[in-house]
């Protein structure tokens, strides 16, 4: 499609309720919703990027500045551009994958709206609504975590993954357990751990989980090997998972035995997808995670949760799970502990202008 030029927007949007991990609190989202203008009309596309480095090395304000300096300028000079070539485009440009994936989504969205074209269908969906999991963030302490993981299931999440680090991680997993019983439970690290720690996530597989996720540093490929041969417990990666050739390494090394799968952290859906099929091709099952995406980027990761190789609950939550109003009209919402994947074309949402203005902090149009 031909492209005119790019619209950005930092928005910041407040959080239900403040979201802590391993590496942070975070009480308002950061976000960079990206626009493509087209003859064929527009595309909207989202940089999941957090406001500081903590969860990768990409933050808010390094995406604006990529974005603006030099990924759109070198789509611009591409003058027509079919989605597909997005990423050849912007590949001399090293890292950088929430950007690039964002861009990708935008041009995506566009070229497959101008076709009446929905994102399920295009990418390989093979069912209409995905079982949807939650991420509950450290809480006060147990008897808090208790109650907050009672209200989730209560409206009918169908798994829960609580975050855990040091001396916040035994205690929580066993009040969980207790209170619960065998509901589907995993554990997110976020690369809090190193093989030092392996006598307390040994202690881990007492709770039969489904997987522990990222628990030693993103590069430790070999360490999460050495793990993996200690616990029962899968190990689930994340932010290792930065391509297919990564996801492909990490298998031959056998440093996990399931992957979260994030279009933003590996550069975009179209990698997403080639990420699922090596997974498919060998087994290994795949679930959808979450990056706090707004309206726009639930919607496609509801699409991308709907291949056949993603047979674990993922983050895929409804949007009031973090916001109390959305930037699209029709917030995800759960229906029977299921999220609905958009018919519609190209994304399948509509953005409430309104509400993008309401949230918007800082804007810029780059055009050719
Ligand atoms: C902004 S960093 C959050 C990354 C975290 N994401 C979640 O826990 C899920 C958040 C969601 O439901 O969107 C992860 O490591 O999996
Ligand atoms: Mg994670």
């Amino acid at each position: 499609l031909t492209l005119d030029g790019v619209e950005l927007r930092v928005l910041h949007i407040p959080l239900v309720a403040p979201f802590t991990t391993s590496f942070g609190t975070e009480s308002v989202r950061e976000v960079i919703i990206v626009r493509a203008l087209t003859p064929d009309g527009d595309g909207w596309g989202e940089i999941v990027t957090s406001a500081a480095p903590l969860y990768s090395s990409e933050y808010t304000q390094g995406a604006w500045d990529v974005a603006q300096r030099f990924l759109i300028p070198a789509l611009l000079d591409a003058h027509t551009v079919a989605p597909e070539q997005v990423a050849g485009i912007l590949e001399p440009f090293v890292g950088h994958r929430m950007a690039k994936a964002g861009l990708e989504l935008a041009v995506l969205d566009a070229a497959l709206c101008a076709q009446g074209r929905p994102l399920g269908q295009y990418l390989g969906a093979t069912v209409d609504r995905v079982p949807s999991g939650v991420s509950v963030g450290i809480q006060r302490d147990p008897q808090a975590l208790v109650d907050t993981v009672a209200a989730y299931l209560d409206e009918g999440y169908v798994r829960i993954k609580i975050k855990i680090k040091p001396g916040r991680d035994i205690a929580e997993t066993a009040a969980v357990r207790d209170a619960f019983g065998t509901i589907p439970l995993q554990v997110d690290a976020n690369s809090a751990y190193t093989l030092a720690d392996i006598d307390t996530l040994a202690e881990l597989d007492r709770f039969d989980l489904l997987l522990i996720e990222q628990p030693l540093a993103e590069d430790d490929i070999v360490d999460h090997a050495t793990l993996a041969g200690r616990l029962r417990t899968p190990i689930c990666l994340d932010e290792s998972i930065t391509s297919q050739k990564a996801a492909a390494d990490a298998l031959a090394l056998g440093a996990a035995s399931i992957i979260n799968i994030k279009a933003g952290r590996v550069g975009g859906y179209l990698e997403a997808v080639r990420i699922h099929d090596l997974c498919r091709d060998a087994a290994i099952p795949v679930w959808c995670g979450g990056m706090l995406e707004t309206g726009l980027g639930r919607a496609a990761n509801a699409a991308l949760a709907a291949l056949p190789g993603f047979t674990l609950p993922g983050d895929v939550s409804a949007s009031n799970r973090f916001y109390a109003r959305d930037i699209v009209t029709e917030p995800a919402e759960l229906v029977d502990g299921h999220i609905a994947v958009p018919t519609g074309p190209g994304l399948g949402v509509e953005v409430d202008p309104v509400a993008l203005d309401d949230f918007t902090v800082e804007r810029v149009v780059v055009r050719r």
